[in-house]
């Protein structure tokens, strides 16, 4: 079994499946109404969005919602995303201003998780582990297909080289166009966790198709599972409180 990566006094990778939920809000008020509705979900932690946030473009503009969170929710493990373009995401940036942003984030301390994607490439993902680990900040490794679901092989290879790459946690989030490919996914989850436990691993297969990959992933050896409190940040997340009551223990 890989072993459990601790943040904060949350081990993930052991046990259920730990319940994030995604705050894409564009505005600071808007991540404040957030934070009171995620006051009454169960949330094990929460991923800000930032390239959902307006201002991000501006320089240092993620500092004032990175101290709103510290304030409010001191006690949960917070990871930092900037979900590209590229990705699906909400910000078109050059990889050079991607680095810039991250790093900067990182340096403020203010995150215990940070979102890196593998397609940025090998030396941006090597760079900004290091700079991450420098400052006791865990990297999820990430990968997005929107479009369609790779092959078992492929997604067992990406997977392993983001464990290769230094990262913290391994997740790759893929859309399927037939049940098969929901199948395909979990195998290479279940893969995962029984020949490559060098760190836990992340995946879901999005949409309503994949949808019970959010709720079963877990058995497979999915140790994240993504959860709305408010607006989802991928297609086939389901209300968190609901989640909460019916993921089956591992
Ligand atoms: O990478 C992921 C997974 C995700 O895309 C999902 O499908 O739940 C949601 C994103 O917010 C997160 O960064």
């Amino acid at each position: 079994m890989a072993q459990p990566v601790l943040v904060k006094n949350l081990a993930i990778g052991e046990g259920q499946p730990k319940i994030a939920v995604p705050l894409t809000a564009p505005t600071l008020s808007g991540l404040e109404e957030a934070l009171d509705q995620l006051a009454e979900c169960p949330c094990d932690l929460v991923e800000w969005r930032a390239d959902c946030y307006g201002p991000i473009r501006e320089p240092g503009s993620w500092k004032a919602p990175l101290a709103l969170f510290r304030e409010r929710i001191p006690h949960l493990p917070l990871l930092f995303t900037i979900r590209t373009a590229a990705e699906g995401g909400n910000l078109a940036i050059s990889t050079e201003a991607y680095v810039q942003l991250l790093e900067e984030a990182m340096d403020s301390g203010a995150m215990d998780l940070a979102d890196v994607e593998l397609s940025r490439g090998s030396q941006v993902m090597e760079r900004l582990v290091d700079r991450a680990h420098r400052k006791g900040i865990k990297v999820v490794g990430s990968c997005h297909d929107f479009q369609k679901t790779p092959s078992r092989e492929a997604l067992v290879r990406t997977l392993c080289a983001m464990q290769d790459l230094g990262c913290d946690l391994a997740k790759y989030a893929v859309m399927p166009q037939t049940e098969q490919d929901v199948l395909t996914l979990l195998a290479a989850t279940l893969e995962m966790k029984e020949e490559h436990p060098r760190t836990p691993v992340i995946t879901m297969s999005m949409g309503a198709m994949g949808a019970v990959t959010r709720i079963g992933g877990g058995r497979f050896g999915s140790a994240v599972t993504f959860a709305t409190a408010g607006p989802a940040s991928a297609p086939g997340q389901l209300p968190a409180d609901l989640l909460a009551q019916v993921l089956p223990r591992v």
